[in-house]
């Protein structure tokens, strides 16, 4: 279980992160999604003792990472996929790693074989590795102390999609067998597709967090008016905001009840009524990262 309490981190008087409390439990994937900058990288680096926090505590099965014996084998971490030394072979990088934290290096088969990098592969030098193999073995060297636990950061990043497809998989098939997995991502299709929670962040603060499917069904209401300045301004007078939607219309959080009385109360003519849940978790994505009236609305 990862437990994160109040953590912050500035950079001067930048606050990269803000306050951000979470869980995140076994037996579930939990996405982590926020826009360019958002704060995730920092977050996930101060759970894994790599930045030291400003406030805030951040465990790992109820101890801070820098205080574990052999973290490899509880927690495994990919952070940067060309953090590995370049001029050594996938398998050295793997083999040394073995030999660190202690394990047989019959593990290291194991661990080429289960990301999909053949012996070929496994020989030739990291610096020749494209950036979705250099994932797979950042993935392989997470997984090589057995940890019940996974940090991952962008871990998509230069995969194909049957590369993502792929790792989908691997990192159901984790949780499903009880394991915990942290897992940040700006592709949110891909965040949808294997998430159990979200943690959405923006501007290093959570803007949204909970269960996927419940926040999926209260991502709001889209509306489209035939006269959409008018709507704007119905919504005014109620208090609510509106999110412009790619298409023309905008998304309120509230009911579809709420928004379609005061529309008639104004006489106005809607074109579009119905939850946005159904656009999915980008329309939820857009919706919460958009602007500081819309991240209140939702707190
Ligand atoms: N070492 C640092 N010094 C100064 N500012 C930093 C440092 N590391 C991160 N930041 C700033 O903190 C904020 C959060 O960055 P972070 O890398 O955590 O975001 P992110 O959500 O991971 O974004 P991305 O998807 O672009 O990696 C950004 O404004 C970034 O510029």
């Amino acid at each position: 279980m990862i437990t994160v309490e109040h953590l912050s981190k500035r950079y001067g008087s930048h606050p990269a992160v803000d306050d951000v409390s979470f869980t995140c439990e076994p037996g579930t994937v939990t996405g982590f999604l926020g826009p360019n900058g958002a704060g995730k990288s920092t977050t996930m680096r101060m759970i894994c003792g790599l930045t030291p926090p400003t406030s805030g505590t951040a465990t790992v099965d109820g101890q801070p990472y820098k205080r574990m014996g052999n973290p490899g084998r509880r927690i495994g971490v990919l952070l940067d996929a060309s953090a590995q030394h370049s001029g050594r072979t996938g398998r050295e990088v793997l083999t040394l790693a073995a030999l660190t934290m202690g394990i047989d290096r019959r593990r290291v088969d194991e661990s080429l074989d289960r990301v999909g990098l053949n012996k070929t592969a496994a020989k030739r030098r990291v610096k020749a590795y494209s950036l979705g193999m250099r994932q797979r073995l950042g993935l392989a060297y997470a997984l090589l102390g057995d940890p019940g636990i996974l940090v991952l950061d962008e871990p998509a990043n230069g995969l194909d999609p049957e590369g993502i497809f792929w790792m989908r998989g691997l990192l159901r098939d984790f949780a499903d067998r009880g394991g915990t997995v942290l897992l940040s991502s700006h592709l949110l299709r891909e965040v949808e597709a294997v998430a159990d929670k979200l943690v959405v962040i923006g501007g290093g603060r959570i803007v949204a967090e909970g269960d996927k499917n419940e926040l999926l069904a209260a991502s709001g209401t889209v509306v489209r008016a035939l006269d959409m300045g008018a709507l704007d301004m119905v919504l005014q007078r109620v208090g609510l905001t509106g999110t412009k939607t790619t298409d023309g219309g905008v998304v309120v959080q509230a009911d579809a009840e709420v928004i379609g009385r005061a529309a008639a109360d104004a006489g106005l003519v809607l074109l579009e009524l119905r939850p946005a849940g159904g656009g999915g978790l980008e329309q939820m994505f857009l919706t919460l990262t958009a602007g500081d009236s819309v991240k209140e609305a939702v707190r």
